[in-house]
């Protein structure tokens, strides 16, 4: 390869930035990840990790305004609605509201059986007890214990060294003990808060040394739950961290390995993602990606991703639209359009090749559907561009294809036939595709199926020819003894007004011969007829004047929509 005297490629012209990237260390020189052999690359998604959404703790306390309990309780019905069996549920010592709502869950009769609320608390005593007297009357609980674990923490933070924080642990698992009610099936989860940043045998030596104090046993695990809290390496450094947690940690079949991503890369659901095939058995995170920064990792893109593999997500998300509309309310934020699977333009192509890649294989979809005896619903999924059926999230196909001047023939076609009926023919659709271009063009927007019905009405069925037009005052056509047709009529140009008439093998040709007896030559080359609202609706492509233009018709009957066809093809040519 030829290179310039600064050993950089000929081919790469940039400079190096003026930015001060110098302040910032590579992650490898901070934390030394032992992995060797590791088995996560090879692994593959079959099923799905136990999701644990801690919208209404870690994304509560990323609101401007926290949740009240009715929108905690709303978002609270529709996580269990929706499916999930281990829900944070808040941190209660950290104000009354969540107190309060822990409460209402307890003594409301809110959850049923076969869920199971998550409380979060920090390592002091007096927080644990507010904790406890919050779930006091639960008859399940999880009480999760966290306490940063990374060097910057631990000195920046807490004040505390390796040791301190290791008997800040101990004591506050110890009090957890004291607290339990005996009476309820209570658990107990560790988050060792910067797990990816702190040194993985500090981690493993905490969690092993409370998989003992709390006794952990296939009855009763304990959670180690392993946050990426500030994310700060690629997603293979996070899963080479969560491969050596799995492989190391004590009493293996008593712990649930539990990871808790956060997204400040925008590598959130890759590092979700990598660590289950690390060997995570549980991922917690928020709907739509809300939390502090730039959000947890999101549980919908996390489900999704695995459906569209063909992995059953052990949630039902089949009406995104209306999870979507209550984690807005609740939130008070919006979910992005071009969100994963659920953002209002997920499923909409505006450009051409997209679309027309999009309508083939939607009319592909029907046909195989068809050919299999099954509906649309059942058939496989194959539609280039669309990764899932929009209508397994309870999506319309009406969205798919949105039309403006990025759009071709395809999408144009499409929206006219699925917003108007009109079924164009396929030489006839680069035609209109043009006129559309030119308004979308001019226009600078947008053009709706309403619009886009309108502008084919005017080009095409409305289209008078302006003063010189051509008009069919009257007509009517007529069998003849020897088989073939008449066509009688009173032709208007102008102020001039004539009757003519012509015969033909069929009406239209009939009809043309009238044409050219008044005059006008006109050599049909393609028609096409569908019904249409209780007529028909007809294309024409007739060469005129030595040019070929397209015209189109309603009728009565399909005969009557092709001589309107065809005279829209001589008007249109009398005014290009
Ligand atoms: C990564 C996460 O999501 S962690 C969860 C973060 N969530 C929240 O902070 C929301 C709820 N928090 C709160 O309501 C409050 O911060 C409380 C009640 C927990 C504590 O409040 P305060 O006593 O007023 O302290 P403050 O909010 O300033 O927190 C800092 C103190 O907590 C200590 N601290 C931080 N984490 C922990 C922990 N896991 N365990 C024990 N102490 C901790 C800090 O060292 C600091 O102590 P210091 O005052 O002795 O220096
Ligand atoms: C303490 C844990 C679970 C957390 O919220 C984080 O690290 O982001």
């Amino acid at each position: 390869m030829t290179t310039t005297p600064y050993e950089r490629p000929l081919w790469n012209p940039q400079q190096p930035s003026p930015m001060p990237f110098h302040r910032y260390r590579p992650f490898d020189e901070r934390v030394d990840v032992p992995v060797a052999d590791r088995g996560w690359p090879a692994a593959r998604l079959r099923q799905a990790p136990l999701w644990v959404p801690v919208d209404l703790r870690d994304g509560n306390q990323a609101l401007a305004e926290p949740m009240d309990t009715p929108r905690k309780r709303r978002f609270f019905d529709l996580l269990v609605a929706t499916g999930f069996k281990e829900i944070e549920v808040g941190y209660p010592s950290a104000s009354r509201t969540d107190f309060d709502f822990v409460r209402h869950l307890a003594t409301g009769g809110a959850v049923p059986d076969d869920v199971t609320p998550v409380v979060f608390t920090p390592a002091r005593r007096d927080l644990i007890d507010r904790t406890f007297d919050a779930i006091a009357g639960l008859p399940r609980a999880v009480v999760h214990l966290y306490v940063a674990t990374s060097p910057v923490w631990r000195d920046v933070v807490l004040g505390r060294g390796r040791d301190e924080v290791r008997r800040t642990v101990r004591e506050a698992a110890e009090h957890m003990v004291r607290r339990a009610d005996p009476a309820a099936y209570v658990r107990f989860q560790f988050s060792p808060e910067t797990f990816n940043l702190t040194e993985p045998d500090f981690v493993l030596e905490l969690c092993d040394e409370l998989t003992e104090l709390w006794d952990a046993s296939p009855d009763r695990p304990v959670t180690h739950n392993l946050p990426a809290t500030v994310e700060i390496a690629t997603p293979n450094v996070y899963a080479d961290q969560i491969e050596y947690m799995h492989r190391h940690l004590a009493r293996r079949d008593s712990v649930v390995l539990s990871v808790h991503p956060h997204n400040d890369r925008g590598t959130g659901v890759a590092c979700a993602e990598l660590a289950v095939l690390a060997g995570a058995q549980r991922v917690e995170g928020c709907l739509f990606g809300n939390g502090e920064r730039t959000g947890n990792v999101d549980l919908v893109t996390l489900t999704l991703n695995l459906y569209a593999q063909g992995v059953d997500p052990m949630v039902d998300l089949s009406d995104i639209d209306s999870v979507r509309a209550t984690v807005e309310h609740c939130n008070r934020l919006p979910v992005h359009v071009r969100h994963p699977y659920a953002g209002d333009l997920v499923y909409t192509a505006f450009s051409g090749t997209h679309q027309d890649a999009i309508s083939k294989g939607l009319a592909r979809h029907a046909r195989a559907a068809a050919d299999a005896g099954v509906s649309d619903g059942e058939a496989p999924w194959a539609v280039p561009y669309l990764p899932i059926d929009p209508a397994d999230v309870g999506r319309s196909y009406e969205a798919v294809i949105r039309v403006n001047s990025q759009s071709g023939k395809g999408g144009v076609a499409y929206l006219l036939r699925t917003h108007a009926g009109y079924d164009l023919p396929p030489r006839m659709r680069p035609d209109f595709a043009r006129v559309v271009q030119q308004a979308t063009d001019d226009s600078g927007r947008e053009a709706t199926g309403k619009e886009l019905h309108e502008l084919f009405r005017t080009t095409y069925l409305d289209d008078d020819g302006g003063d010189g037009a051509l008009r069919l005052a009257a007509w009517s056509a007529q069998p003849t003894p020897s088989g073939g047709h008449r066509f009688v009529c009173t032709l208007e140009t102008g102020d001039r007004t004539a009757d003519h008439e012509g015969t033909g093998e069929d009406t239209l040709a009939a009809f043309v011969d009238a044409l050219a007896g008044a005059g006008f030559a006109v050599d049909v080359l393609e028609t096409s007829v569908h019904p249409a609202d209780g007529g028909s609706v007809a294309y024409a492509a007739c060469r005129v004047g030595g040019r070929t233009v397209w015209g189109a018709g309603e009728g009565r009957s399909a005969p009557a929509a092709s001589v309107r066809a065809v005279l829209s093809a001589v008007n249109r040519a009398a005014t290009r």
